[in-house]
Parts: structure tokens; C-alpha cells; sequence
């Protein structure tokens, strides 16, 4: 049987909604959860093989998007959240109890600094970008996935319409390299 990539790509990525107007993402807890209001759609959403990146039991690949952080509030139970890993330069933000990654902030100098990492599945609210693209795929492999299996995920992938990348997609490379020129003075 093919492994399970993720819930939202397993049976078919479902279109967003272009005027969606956001929603609210809660952790797993059955009771007290941590809600995350999002006032405003995800962009550059995608599916991220890398180890770090929150993803649900049994999934190979995690789905997670930005959004500015100015557009993300945390409107109940901030305190069961702690950073996963504080050296990492996305800060995690992590249900005590249950392990869900509710966001991660940038805080240090950083081309992505003012953008929040967030997982749609985490929302009942329907219209949310689908994914776009898949990231750091050959990251499963050191979380122990069998690299015989690569061609077959990466077909999956590519017949789902997410082209496959061992980094993330061009267009967000490119905006880290003209951060990084901009930076040493190489642009303007
Ligand atoms: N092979 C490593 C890759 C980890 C990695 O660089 N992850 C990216 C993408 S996360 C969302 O797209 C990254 O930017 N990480 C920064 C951070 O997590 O702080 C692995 O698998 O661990
Ligand atoms: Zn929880
Ligand atoms: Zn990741």
C-alpha cells in the first residue's frame, strides 16, 4: 500500500477559495484547546518533507503555509504553548498537551522574519489555499523513509500537480538570495 503523504493530499487536493477571508486553527485537545484566529488566506502553502515542520501521526509530509503575523492572533489558552525548539529559526509555538504546532515565528534577522508558519488542516473553515508545491522531499529520508521509495512519492506528488523540490520552490529561493544580495550589499 503507498504510504499516507497527508490527510489534505491523500485523496485529492481540494481548491481553495481566492476571496477567502480566513478562519480559526485549534489544536487536537478534547478539552481547553488552543485556538488561532487568521485574519486572511495562507500563502505559498505546501507540503514539507522536512523534520521539523509539525505533521500529523502517520503522514510522510507535513502541509504548511505563511501568513503575515500581523494577521495571526492566539485567542484562547496562549499558556499550554511552548517553543519546540528554540535554536531553530522558525520558533514553533506547541500544544503542551497534545503536540500540535499551533504557528512558528521568525524573531532573528531573517528573510522570512514578519511571516507566521501555519497547518490549514488544523481549521474547520473551508477555502484555505491548497498546496502549491512539495518541499524538502528528500528530507524523509533522514526521518528514515526508504529511498527506494522516492520515485514513487515523487510521482504521487507530481500526479497530485505538486512539483517536487529538495529545498523549497524557485520563486521562494529566489526571494532568500535577493534578501542575502540585498543584505552584503550586492543589490540594491
Ligand atoms: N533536511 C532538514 C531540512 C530542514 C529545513 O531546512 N526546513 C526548512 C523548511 S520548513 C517549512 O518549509 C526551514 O526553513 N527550516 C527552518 C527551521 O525549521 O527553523 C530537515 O529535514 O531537518
Ligand atoms: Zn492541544
Ligand atoms: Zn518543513
Amino acid at each position: 500500500m503507498a504510504p499516507s503523504l497527508h490527510p489534505l493530499l491523500d485523496n485529492g487536493i481540494t481548491k481553495g477559495d481566492p476571496n477567502f477571508a480566513g478562519g480559526t486553527l485549534t489544536c487536537h485537545c478534547a478539552s481547553d484547546p488552543v485556538t488561532v484566529a487568521l485574519a486572511g488566506n495562507v500563502l505559498h502553502n505546501h507540503a514539507c518533507g522536512c523534520s521539523k515542520c509539525w505533521k500529523p501521526a502517520g503522514a510522510l509530509f507535513s502541509v504548511v503555509a505563511v501568513i503575515p503575523r500581523s494577521q495571526l492572533t492566539v485567542t484562547s489558552h496562549p499558556e499550554k504553548l511552548y517553543v519546540t525548539d528554540p535554536s531553530a529559526a522558525i520558533l514553533r509555538h506547541t500544544c503542551k498537551d497534545c503536540g500540535v504546532c499551533l504557528y512558528g515565528r521568525i524573531e532573528k534577522e531573517h528573510p522570512f522574519h514578519g511571516l507566521d508558519f501555519v497547518h490549514v488542516e488544523l481549521s474547520d473553515d473551508k477555502g484555505w489555499q491548497e498546496p502549491q508545491f512539495a518541499a524538502f522531499v528528500s528530507s524523509i529520508i533522514e526521518q528514515g523513509f526508504d529511498p527506494a521509495g522516492m520515485d514513487e512519492v515523487r510521482g504521487t506528488l507530481k500526479g497530485l500537480g505538486l512539483e517536487t523540490y529538495d529545498a523549497l520552490s524557485p520563486p521562494l529561493m529566489d526571494a532568500i538570495a535577493t534578501w542575502t544580495a540585498k543584505r552584503a550589499g550586492k543589490l540594491q
